[in-house]
């Protein structure tokens, strides 16, 4: 089967440093894919190379069986890859519905005169998009608190907001970087279930850096290692967990 993301040999050089140095990656459809490796080992990097956040200096990026590496960002998430960040990066003066609201706004293909003059056409996509809006907030549990200001929202809350602000753009690849970074150990359980539930119910494929160990081996259904830049290992969480070079290089390190 054709897997929805394949990135081979790719590499990231900044002046004198490789930070990323030939790293293959395939994702197939529905799948949990994450990412691990040491501080520093290049998972962010790599992260904003596959988004067009950086223009990688060497590789090859397929995405549904498209070459896109090099693709100005606001283009590969139009074609249905989208990501969070390592720290939340929400509009925190906007309410949590708003947030929704402005995402779809940048993915959507509607003019500023079919706004100006609002539409049929422009009248539907806006009623589509607080649906949507709606719909999502329930999913992740934030639908009581659609009016707040985001800022105002509990941590786990605004980490659970860019979710959905994700999700309400309906991507078929959700990138999440250290989603579970500062969350305390009921958040990370939700959080689990949620991207749980997305590829279950939603066939999202996800792929993911994340540290918690444990949501990486409770969740993976394929994991990568890589370390100084470099690959180190990949296989199932079990074959993981026991290869020696993976203990040495990061388990041992924990
Ligand atoms: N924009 C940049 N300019 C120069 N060096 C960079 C840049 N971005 C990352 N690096 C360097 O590339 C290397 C890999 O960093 P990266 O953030 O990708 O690692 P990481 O695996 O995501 O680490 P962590 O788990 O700590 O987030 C590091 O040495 C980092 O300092």
């Amino acid at each position: 089967m054709t897997p929805l993301l394949d990135v081979t040999g790719l590499t990231m050089r900044f002046g004198g440093l490789l930070a990323v140095d030939g790293v293959a990656l395939q994702v197939h459809e529905k799948q949990i894919v994450s990412m691990i490796g040491p501080n520093g080992a290049g998972k962010t990097t790599v992260f904003n190379c596959l988004t067009g956040f950086y223009k990688p200096s060497d590789g090859k990026i397929v995405f549904r069986g498209e070459e896109i590496q090099g693709l100005p960002g606001f283009k590969v998430a139009r074609k249905g890859m989208i990501r969070t960040f390592q720290h939340v990066r929400l509009f925190k003066e906007m309410t949590v519905v708003e947030n929704l609201l402005v995402a779809q706004h940048q993915s959507m293909n509607t003019s500023m005169l079919a706004g100006l003059f609002k539409t049929p056409s422009y009248r539907r996509s806006e009623k589509e998009a607080m649906e949507r809006a709606a719909y999502w907030l329930e999913r992740v549990n934030l639908h009581e608190f659609a009016n707040r200001t985001a800022s105002t929202l509990a941590y786990g809350q605004q980490r659970r907001l860019e979710i959905a602000r994700c999700m309400v753009t309906q991507p078929s690849l959700l990138m999440l970087d250290e989603p579970a970074a500062g969350l305390n150990p009921r958040e990370t359980h939700d959080l689990k279930e949620l991207i749980s539930e997305l590829r279950d119910n939603h066939d999202l494929t996800v792929l993911l850096i994340e540290h918690d160990m444990k949501l990486v081996m409770d969740i993976s259904d394929h994991i990568v290692v890589i370390n100084q830049g470099t690959p180190l290992a990949e296989g199932t969480p079990e074959q993981v967990r026991n290869n020696p070079a993976v203990i040495k290089a990061y388990l041992g390190e924990t």
